[in-house]
Formats: structure tokens, sequence, C-alpha cells
């Protein structure tokens, strides 16, 4: 199934049940109808409150089932690219989904398992070792908070990434350690990940919020030859917690959300060879550059859980890899995109089947195997689909044009106010300093026109002058604080706006949906 020669393939892993889900009979909804396609079984209900499922099938480049080993996923995926890395290629593995869907037990494994990091460096040093004795290897682990880079292995350091006259984005002061051998490689692996969980300095106090980035290069005479990153993303849904109250969240969500669509259309721009690669849309983006242009091979690895709890956030797991890269048909063509919202609804749509529920149990069935009654279209006159096709997609459309309006603006808002943070601390810090060079000359004053035969007019003078200086300096903040102030009020009443778009945007789809669809009996 692997072909070291794809620049990009997309593979989605599904994790077994845990015992939790077990324990509280949350049914597994996801089965492999082949290697690389992969059926959800999602259980709706009508206007009626009569349950149907909806089934939902997906193609990858390869789908792996709860049975298959990291040793597995590695040999398919990644090995073949180990050697590309060697001869100058920039590997990148992301693995992608939702907290608690198996990222981090792919990645870095669990107990005894080894996961893709180990496995990986195993064969780095095997083929060093063994063929390229003069390639140095050198290691760099680093986290993306916020959009702010934090050094994993020197205390959590802030870092920044600046592009040289050569267009290449280098990242200051980032600690490269050189490595000679796995346990090296494993102990700054683990030093990494301890700071990423236990940092403390302005950290986030959950690691799902944050992108990890493990990047090993490969030099030969000091010259940059080949690279291999792993970047464990932050969870999926966080990007989705836009809505929620507290200021520091919702921008936090905010980052995430524009981090991982600015790194689906990098890829996707990778994919269909388009010249212009927007990888400055997101902090993410722009420190791994390299691997969007020129020599490279990524692999994404979407998680998914299986569980009926976890559908909507495995949905979009699963819609958010279908449209990093498009499949192509057999003859060439990419499938039709027949629904207006890129960012909500499903591209591979044609794929979905609705059942209905037998006896309308309250516990649907949600294996596979019975034979279902299906719902199928309702046969139209010529008028009613006349009516029903003209109707619902300019409905659709001109909600999603709102939505992507309503997202741009949004999503440069955003940018002005993380500005705005950094330059109200940065005027913040500025004002104390001022205030506090201000105040020592004050107490010099002071002390001058204790003194006997002091001169009350130079002292009116200058303290005219110092507390003038100090009210520009508190006018200055003031101005920051009242503009910032005012961005952060619009993007809340723009946050809850797009969310009723979205919503009414998801709700009219459905029913348009159901609209269309009547009982085979
Ligand atoms: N393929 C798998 N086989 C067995 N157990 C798994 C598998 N994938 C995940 N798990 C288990 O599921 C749990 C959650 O996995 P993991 O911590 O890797 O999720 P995550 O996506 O990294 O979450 P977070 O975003 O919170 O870091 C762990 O207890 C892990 O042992």
């Amino acid at each position: 199934m692997a072909d070291k020669d794809q620049r990009i393939r997309v593979i989605v892993r599904k994790r077994p049940l845990n015992s939790k889900e077990t324990k509280r009979n949350d049914p597994d909804i996801l089965s492999l109808k082949s290697s690389n396609t992969i059926v959800v079984r999602e259980q709706k209900s009508k206007v009626d409150l009569s349950k149907y499922i909806e089934e939902h099938s997906f193609t990858f480049d390869g789908v792996f089932n709860e049975d298959t080993t990291n040793q597995g996923l590695y040999s398919s995926c990644i090995q073949p690219l180990v050697q590309a890395a060697f001869q100058g290629a920039k590997v990148t593995c992301f693995a992608y989904g939702q907290t608690g869907s198996g990222k981090t037990y792919t990645m870095m494994g669990e107990g005894e398992i080894p996961g893709l990091y180990l496995l990986a460096a195993q064969d780095v040093f095997y083929l060093k070792n063994t063929y390229y004795p003069r390639v140095a290897l050198y290691a760099s682990f680093y986290e993306i908070y916020c959009g702010k880079l934090h050094d994993l292995l020197n205390d959590r350091n802030i870092l920044h990434a600046r592009e040289d006259a050569k267009q290449n984005v280098n990242i200051v002061g980032l600690q490269r350690k050189a490595v000679n051998n796995v346990n090296t490689l494993m102990e700054i692996i683990n030093q990494g990940i301890h700071a990423r969980t236990t940092g403390q300095t302005g950290a986030n106090d959950d690691s799902s919020r944050s992108h990890a980035v493990l990047e090993i290069s490969f030099m030969e005479q000091k010259m940059a030859k080949g690279k291999m990153s792993f970047i464990d993303l932050a969870g999926s849904e966080r990007g989705a917690d836009v809505s929620q109250s507290d200021y520091k969240t919702r921008m936090d969500s905010a980052e995430i959300n524009k981090s991982l669509l600015a790194l689906k259309e990098c890829i996707r721009a990778l994919d269909q060879d388009k010249k212009h690669t927007p990888f400055r849309g997101s902090k993410l983006t722009q420190v791994l550059k390299d691997s969007f242009v020129g020599n490279c091979r990524t692999v994404m690895i979407a998680n998914v859980s299986p569980c009926l709890s976890s559908c909507e956030h495995t949905l979009n797991t699963l819609r958010y890899s279908d449209r990093v890269k498009e499949l192509k048909k057999s003859d060439g063509t990419s499938p039709p995109h027949s629904v207006p919202n890129p960012l909500m609804l499903p591209r591979q749509d044609s794929n979905t089947i609705r059942y209905n529920c037998e006896n309308n149990d309250p516990q649907l069935d949600l294996s596979l195997e019975k034979p279902k009654r299906a719902i199928t279209p309702k046969t139209r006159t010529p008028h009613q689909t006349k009516n029903f096709k003209s109707k619902t997609p300019r409905d659709l459309h001109k909600k999603s044009i709102d939505i992507s309006k309503i997202t741009i603006e949004h999503e440069d808002l955003i940018k002005v106010i993380l500005t705005e943070e950094d330059e109200l601390i940065g005027k913040h810090r500025k004002m104390i300093d001022g205030i506090v060079d201000i105040i020592k000359d004050e107490m010099a004053l002071l002390s001058d026109i204790d003194r006997p035969g002091s001169n009350v007019n130079a002292y009116v003078d200058e303290l005219e002058k110092m507390l003038d200086a100090k009210e520009k300096l508190i006018r200055e903040v003031k101005g920051k604080l009242s503009s910032f102030r005012k961005h952060l009020c619009e993007e809340e009443v723009m946050s809850n706006e797009f969310y009723r778009l979205q919503k009414m945007t998801a709700e009219s789809f459905d029913e348009d949906l159901l609209k269309g669809i009547s009982v085979e009996c």
C-alpha cells in the first residue's frame, strides 16, 4: 500500500474502544469497508423524533483498524520514507484528530509499545550507521501554543521565526542537539515531552491545545540535507471552542482553528501543485514552510475514536482529512464539490446512505451486517424537482457566502487582536519603566527643593514637565487599551454571529436533505 513516491498520503487510524466506552455500552460505529474506505454509522432523529441511521463512507489512501499496531502503521506509512530523508527529502508526519483519539499513542507509543518516534529513530540510526556514516543528526523539539513558539529543550523559552533574504524560515535561538544513537534521541524526546506537560511559565495547562513539533535534521559537511518532522497536532475539536465565554480560551481556539485551516490549505496547495503556498497563514505553517515546497513527502494520520458519543468529532476529522487531499477518480478528475460551504459540509457527501430504524428502537442497531430498509430520494414531479433544486442551493449558497465572509473578517480581526495584545503589553512595560525613571527624577527634585535657597520656579517647571511626561505615557497605554477593548467586543459579536449562521446552515442542509427522502417499505 505504501508508495514512497507519493508526495501526500492521508490515512485514517481507528483506535479500539476503551474500557470506559465498553462499560457504558457506547457502541462502535466505525467499520472498514476495504483497506482504504471507512464507514461511519451516524444516529439521527427526524422531525417526528423517529430515528434513522445515516451511513457516511470516506475513502483515503489507507485506513487502519483497531487491530493495527504502531509497528504495522509505521511499516506501511513512514518506513518507506526514511531513506528519502537521507537523500534530501523533507519528510513530515502529522497526527491529527480529536483529543483522546490516539495521536500521542501513535507518535509516542505507550509503555513497552514503541510509537512512530522510536520506530523511525531506530531505522534512521540503522541507515546512518550502515550507509550514511558522514551524515550528522540533530534533534529539536518545540511547541506552538497560541501563535507563540516555545523551545521544549530549553526551559520553554519563547522563540521567534524569521524569514531571511532567501525566504527561508529560521527559528532564532532554537536548541538543536546532536544525536548519535537511538537512546540519546529518545532521552531528548522524553525531556521535551516532560517540558510540554509540566511547563509553568506562561504555559498552557492542557497539552491538547498546542502543536508539538519534533524535528530530526540531517546534515552533511555542515550543509542541511533532509529532515524528518513529526507533528502531534492540537486536539482538532479545540478549534471549535470559539463560543467559549472567556477571552483566552477563545483566542487559543481561534489560533488553533486558524492553524489547522492554514495547514489544510498548504497541503492542498502541495497536492494540487499550486504555485503559491499560503504558509504565512499561521505560525504552524510558517515554521513548517519547507515541508510544503520542493522535495517533500507528507503523511497525515487522522486518528479517530470509534464510539457513538464521538460521532460528530469523528465526522469532522474525516471531513477535514478528506478536504486535505482530493483523491483522484480513475479518469483523473476530482469528485464534484456539490455542497457550497467549504468549512462545514462534507465533500464526499454523495457517499451518504440513510436507513430507517426497525421498531424505532432508541438503542439503534449500528452493526453493518443486517440488510436495512434504505431511505431513498422521493420521486418528484418536474415542478417539485425544479423548486427543490432552485431554492435550496441558493439559500445554502448565500449563507455559506455569509459564513465565508465572516470567517475572513474574523481571521483578520484575530490577527489585529493578537498584534494589539503584544503591543499593549509592550507599551504597558514601557510605561512602567518610564514612570519608574520619572519617579527617580521626582525624588531628586524633591530632595533639591528641600535644600535651603532652592529655586521654586525651576521646581515648578520641572515638576510640570515630569507630570506631562507621565501623563503622555499613560495616555498612550489607555489609547491602546481602548482600541483593544473595542476589538474584543467586535470579536465577541462576530463569533456569536458566526455560530448563528453556522447553525442555520447546518440545520437547513439537514432539513433539505430530509425533505428529499422517503421511506422505502
Ligand atoms: N491504537 C490504539 N491501541 C490501543 N490503545 C489506544 C490506541 N490509540 C489510543 N489508545 C488509548 O487511548 C487513550 C487516548 O489516546 P491518546 O492519549 O494517544 O490520545 P490523544 O489524541 O493524544 O489525546 P490528547 O490530544 O489529549 O493528547 C490512551 O489511553 C491510549 O492508550
